[in-house]
């Protein structure tokens, strides 16, 4: 008989569907699975969304949401948390009451504060930041990109690599236990993210890959942290092979060919070409 397989991570994402699969759960779900872990996950908002964009949001009731949590964590032990779009003040003030009790409350969680889709969609609420704001102390890292970090700051986004290590640093004062702030939006010819944490800062420098097939590169990111956190002693050499995994997702977006506008990543199964 074959030795049983060891067992997976099991990781949650709590998160709004895309039905184009790019991002939203659907991201979430082929991010974990790529990287080995056993995916689960609570949908938070359906919505209308291909490559082109999203045309509608429907938020799921704060009692349908409490039910999926509370009914799952009854029955599966959750080694690790990625929470992604949440619509709305309520929407993400349930998720934090969840987060601050019962076997959740002693499980790591990355936060991406979700705002505006790549293709300029509103996904969170306007009067839900400050809710978010106060939802920043319960995550272990948050994974804000450029205008997410401007909007939480309440300063303008920043415009160039340079401005970065002063704003992460100034999430961490908000809050934030560990920063990873995505420069993803601006230019040239690397693309730098900057890490925070209480040991201090570091920039996370990777090749920008010129590409259409951005959509879901945030969802991704932060899902294959959740995803590799369990693989490692601490969070930032989960975060730089997650970095390495995104690059060649990114890389090998355009031959998936999925839709006309902004395609998604490719979410590797294949091969663990990252870790070379
Ligand atoms: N064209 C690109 N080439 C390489 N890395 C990229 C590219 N675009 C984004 N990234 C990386 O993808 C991750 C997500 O970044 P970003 O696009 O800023 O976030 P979001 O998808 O939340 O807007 C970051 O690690 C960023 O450095
Ligand atoms: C359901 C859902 N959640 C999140 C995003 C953000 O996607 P991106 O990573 O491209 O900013 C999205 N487009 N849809």
């Amino acid at each position: 008989m074959a030795a049983p397989l060891p067992r997976p991570p099991v990781a949650l994402s709590i998160a709004g569907s895309d039905p184009s699969g790019g991002a939203g759960v659907q991201a979430d779900l082929k991010t974990f699975s790529a990287l080995g872990a056993y995916g689960t996950c609570v949908i938070t908002a359906l919505t209308a969304q291909s490559t082109r964009g999203v045309t509608h949001v429907h938020e799921v009731p704060v009692d349908v949401v409490r039910a999926q949590v509370e009914t799952l964590v009854a029955d599966v032990r959750i080694d690790v948390v990625k929470v992604g779009m949440l619509a709305s003040a309520a929407l993400v003030e349930t998720v934090d009451a969840l987060l601050a009790s019962g076997p959740l409350a002693a499980t790591p969680v990355v936060l991406d504060p979700v705002m505006v889709s790549t293709s300029g969609s509103r996904l969170l609420s306007p009067d839900a930041v400050d809710a978010v704001r106060a939802l920043l102390p319960r995550a272990d890292v948050i994974t804000p990109n450029v205008p997410e970090a401007g909007v939480l700051l309440d300063e303008p986004p920043a415009e160039s690599a340079a401005e970065l290590p002063e704003q992460a640093a100034a999430l961490r004062a908000l809050g934030a236990r560990r920063v990873l702030l995505k420069g993803g939006h601006l230019d040239g010819t690397e693309s730098v993210d900057v890490w925070h944490d209480e040991r201090g800062t570091s920039e996370l420098r990777g090749p920008r890959i010129a590409t259409t097939a951005t959509h879901g590169t945030g969802c991704t990111l932060s899902s294959a942290v959740a995803a590799l956190r369990p693989r490692h002693d601490d969070w930032l050499p989960a975060v730089r092979e997650a970095r390495g995994w995104l690059t060649e997702a990114l890389r090998h977006g355009e031959s998936l060919d999925v839709g006309s506008g902004a395609g998604p990543v490719h979410h590797f199964h294949e091969q663990p070409r990252w870790r070379t």
